[in-house]
């Protein structure tokens, strides 16, 4: 930590390139050992990925981050942290069985089975979830269910720890994800903003009870200015909601409200845009050039929604700068599509003209490095099944200020 960030500095992203110093990750664990070939589309896995070979992919993209002097902070064990405190451990429970599914005698059981868990084995159960076969609960909803359902879903997608918090400023936005498959996560990510001692006095700016955002369509263009995709998972009353929460916090003065094709491919603004340098961003060619943007601004009481401009016109003048670069990667269309398919466009940037890529996306990291680039490349053949990249599996939580830099 420099001392520019200011020595007690342990939190706080107002851009998407400015030096990474502080990251969430998920190492992935035995929630992916519950995907089958039954449950995998409805949990939003495209496959049924090799855990081992997952977890050592996993493992290099962190030691790639740490070899550029990135913290890794992990969920799983500040989630264990966080439950070492007894309201955190009465609340996550509660939460946990708060399904309809699983009746009074059941939801009895779980409470008191789970209370009982010391804080690493609750953690467990939260993540990985609990199948009715696990449990001698007895009662009629338990002898009704089959051996393999879930008394508690397992929560595959806690990888992507881009989506179920993102941080604006000093500011945390525990998000509301839309998917049924991934709504619980949030109720994790909120344990560890509100319990765990590392996050003490950190202010929110949004919760999971609020209308739908998710972080992978949250991209802080630069200080004051946020681009949010709207689409399949952040509604557009979510983005209202949020440029109001962040406008009445004094985060922001302008939110770039992004409009993106409702479909699994493009389900967050970051599959299909990321930046790369102070100035200039990478986009998925063949839908670069019909991004639009309505800029929302606000004299502090109301809100003013601007007629849509072209995406890298509104973000430029949000900015106050000439021109955002696109870095145009001149892809055939059939290449491009299987790249983005690919995550190519999913890129976490370290630092301005530093980031971390798949390296299968070989066509895109080529026109990267051409472009001035540095790109490093990690193995995701397993972790790809998610339909994630570096981006959505990472969670910034201290960036240098780009003055900085
Ligand atoms: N920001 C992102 O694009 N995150 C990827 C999330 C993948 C996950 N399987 C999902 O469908 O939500």
């Amino acid at each position: 930590m420099t001392e520019a960030q200011g020595v007690d500095k342990r939190y706080g992203v107002d851009s998407e390139v400015g030096p990474l110093r502080t990251v969430m990750l998920h190492r992935p664990g035995n929630e992916l050992r519950r995907l089958t070939p039954r449950n995998n589309d409805k949990l939003l896995f495209d496959g049924i990925p090799w855990v081992g070979r997952a977890q050592e992919e996993h493992d290099a993209f962190a030691q790639a981050l740490r070899d550029r002097d990135v913290e890794v902070l992990y969920l799983g064990e500040l989630l264990t942290e966080a439950l070492t405190d007894p309201e955190a451990r009465s609340v996550a429970v509660t939460g946990a069985i708060a399904d309809l599914r699983l009746g009074d005698t059941l939801r009895d059981y779980l409470r008191t089975a789970l209370s009982d868990l010391d804080p690493a084995r609750l953690a467990e159960a939260l993540m990985a979830g609990v199948r009715n076969d696990e449990v001698r609960a007895g009662g009629l909803v338990t002898s009704l269910l089959a051996h393999e359902d879930f008394l508690i879903d397992p929560l595959p997608n806690l990888l992507f720890t881009r989506d179920s918090s993102v941080w604006i400023r000093d500011s945390v936005a525990v998000t509301s994800l839309a998917m049924p498959a991934r709504a619980r996560e949030t109720q994790l990510t909120e344990l560890i903003y509100t319990f765990h001692p590392r996050f003490a006095g950190a202010d929110k700016v949004y919760d999971h009870q609020l209308e739908h955002v998710e972080g992978g369509d949250v991209l802080a263009l630069g200080p004051g200015v946020l681009a949010v995709g709207v689409g399949e998972r952040t509604t557009p009353a979510g983005v209202e909601r949020l440029a109001r929460r962040v406008f009445a916090q004094g985060l922001a003065h302008t939110v770039l409200a992004v409009p993106i094709a409702q479909q699994r491919a493009t389900m967050h603004l970051d599959t299909v845009c990321t930046m790369v340098d102070v100035d200039a961003v990478l986009m998925y060619p063949n839908m670069a050039e019909e991004m639009r943007a309505h800029a929302v601004t606000t004299d502090g009481e109301q809100l003013y929604v601007a007629e849509p401009e072209p995406f890298l016109v509104a973000a430029a003048k949000a900015l106050g700068i000439d021109t955002l670069r696109r870095i145009d990667t001149g892809l055939d269309p059939v290449t491009a599509e299987r790249e983005q398919w690919d995550d190519g466009n999913n890129t976490l940037a370290l630092a301005p003209r530093v980031c971390i890529a798949y390296e299968r996306t070989v066509e895109t990291n080529a026109r990267l490095e051409e472009s001035g680039i540095e790109v490093i490349r990690i193995s995701g053949s397993e972790l790809g099944s998610g339909r994630g990249g570096p981006r959505c599996m990472s969670c910034p939580v201290l960036r240098a200020p780009l003055a900085v830099v």
